[in-house]
């Protein structure tokens, strides 16, 4: 694990001393967009038209902020038209590989060993953290986005023109309701998880576990009474929460200390993940192994011997009773 500093590798973990304990994610720095036109969007440079077979994603299978571009990706129909390279789930002193030994696919653009060279290639004096997902234009050469919010909402609109999707995961009614709901479950839930697991001190950690606990359990209300987060049809925080939670069991509860209880022993959520992972193909874009291996194999500091649990048998594909609200 490290960052680039003017274009060089440093293997360094994550600083919290300057936070006091606290886990800070760095906020990403590459925000440009496809538009559907080419236009500028909401953030960075013009330049940045939908085209079939153009652009390129660089994912993790075990990341939950690439998982949710690949559940994009697959939802608007885009498999054919964006390419994907996926990045070994063991992330030690280099970061991110394309080790093929350690089930990468290998960099299927420029067969580069590590994932620091694509950052590079765009900008070779790069400062910053090397995270996926990667948007990546094939025709300039360079990062579209390394946001993977903003990836998901390009993914929503910008190529419906030319592939017919319409599936809309963002519709213009629900905006304010999506908006507002997105920050609580970032702040407590996606990022909260990792506020858990990377905290330094028993404080911080505290702090951030109740926070988790708190908005779950306002979650599980929250779905006693509605089918999705937000309207009646899955919408983007769904698919936000979603890669959260079906990780939540199998490595946060164990790996994060996020243990005052398993999701499964909440009724409502527990259905709720049974319900989006059997949405259409999103179980596909799911690799438990992957996920359990990055996690357990490459925060040493945190799980010192390596050893992957073998448990828990969650049967995802099970039944759910959600049909019913
Ligand atoms: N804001 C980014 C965050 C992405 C992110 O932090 N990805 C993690 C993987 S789960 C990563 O690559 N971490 C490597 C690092 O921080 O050095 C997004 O949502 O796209």
């Amino acid at each position: 694990m490290g960052l680039l500093v003017d274009g060089k590798w440093q293997d360094k973990w994550y600083d919290t001393k300057s936070t006091g304990g606290d886990f800070k994610r760095e906020e990403a720095q590459l925000r440009n967009w496809i538009t559907a036109d080419g236009e500028a969007g909401p953030s960075g440079r013009a330049g940045f038209p939908a085209e079939l077979g153009r652009y390129h994603l660089y994912v993790s299978l075990a990341c939950p902020w690439a998982h949710r571009t690949l559940i994009f990706r697959k939802l608007k129909g885009l498999e054919d038209h964006i390419s994907v390279s996926v990045v070994s789930p063991d992330m030690l002193e280099n970061g991110w590989t394309f080790d093929r030994e350690a089930h990468s696919t290998g960099d299927h653009l420029y067969q580069s060993e590590f994932l620091h060279q694509i950052y590079t290639r765009n900008h070779s004096t790069y400062t910053g953290r090397v995270t996926v997902p990667i948007l990546w234009d094939k025709q300039q050469e360079c990062i579209v986005s390394n946001e993977s919010s903003e990836i998901i909402r390009m993914l929503n609109s910008a190529f419906d023109h030319l592939t017919g999707n319409q599936l809309d995961f963002y519709p213009e009614s629900l905006r304010g309701e999506i908006d507002a709901i997105n920050p609580f479950i970032y702040d407590t839930i996606n990022n909260g998880v990792y506020r858990c697991g990377f905290a330094t001190t028993q404080d911080k950690y505290q702090e951030a576990y109740h926070k988790l606990f708190d908005a779950l359990d306002d979650v599980e209300q929250r779905l006693s009474e509605q089918r999705y987060l937000v309207g009646d049809a899955p919408t983007e925080a769904d698919w936000r929460l979603f890669t959260t939670l079906i990780r939540f069991d199998n490595v946060y509860h164990g790996h994060f200390k996020c243990n005052r209880q398993r999701l499964e022993d909440y009724p409502n959520i527990s259905n709720y993940v049974r319900d989006l992972f059997q949405f259409k193909d999103v179980n596909d874009t799911v690799d438990m192994f992957h996920i359990k291996r990055h996690y357990y194999y490459s925060h040493a500091n945190i799980n010192p011997t390596q050893v992957v649990p073998v448990g828990p048998n969650i049967d995802y594909h099970a039944p759910h009773d959600r049909g019913l609200l």
